[in-house]
């Protein structure tokens, strides 16, 4: 049974701080759908080479396998078949990707989107809050604060680089819950 292009395709986003578990929940709802025999593919932007230059990978090591693309509209080229589509790092990508993402699902695909809402200054990162407004669902998950364990929105930048892109890990950024990234932020 083919559920999805008998059903329609949708769009699904989930966001959220670093270290919220959005890649962790995106591998979570792909491997389901392989595990239901659909045809799953998975992109994310080529930019993103911190784990794996083409896996996607959690901060607790779970992988799946994708295809690094240079752009969105990249992602339109592959498989006629593809029932299922995960993106991950999407704020990274550029602003026509709620387009792609809408001409895939009305194809019937469903498309799942995990990426930050929010930069470093606490801003709307890339195609996110769009992507937000055209989904179906959107699940926001949370980090834990660093500094008092209370569940955290924001990704606090440790070091004084003002650029919005600067990929990294624990060495750079630190999830804050309100309370504490007011505190502790730079004054952006
Ligand atoms: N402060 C933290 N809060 C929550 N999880 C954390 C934290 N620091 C490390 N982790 C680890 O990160 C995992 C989530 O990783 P991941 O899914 O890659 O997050 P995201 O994609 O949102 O950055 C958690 O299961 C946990 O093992
Ligand atoms: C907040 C913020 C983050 N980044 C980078 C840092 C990481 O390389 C990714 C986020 O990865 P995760 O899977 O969500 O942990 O984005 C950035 O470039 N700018 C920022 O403001
Ligand atoms: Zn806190």
């Amino acid at each position: 049974m083919k559920r999805n292009k008998e059903f329609g395709g949708s769009i699904e986003v989930i966001c959220g701080s670093m270290f919220s578990g959005k890649t962790e929940e995106l591998i979570r709802r792909l491997t389901r759908a392989k595990i239901a025999k659909l045809n799953v593919e998975i992109f994310k932007p080529k930019t993103d080479t911190r784990y794996d230059e083409s896996a996607v990978v959690s901060h607790n090591a779970n992988a799946i396998p994708s295809i690094p693309v240079e752009n969105s509209s990249a992602i339109l080229l592959y498989g006629s078949d593809v029932e299922v589509i995960g993106i991950d790092e999407a704020q990274f990508f550029d602003d026509e990707l709620p387009d792609v993402c809408v001409k895939l699902a009305n194809k019937g695909i469903r498309v799942i989107v995990a990426g930050l809402d929010m930069d470093f200054t606490g801003k709307p990162f890339g195609p996110i809050p769009a992507l937000m407004a055209i989904a179906e669902d959107v699940t926001k998950v949370q980090a834990v604060c660093m500094k008092c364990g209370a569940p955290a929105l924001y990704s606090l930048r440790l070091n004084s680089n003002p650029n919005k892109v600067l990929l990294g890990e624990k060495e750079s950024y630190e999830p804050r819950c309100r309370v504490c990234y007011n505190e502790d932020k730079a004054s952006y």
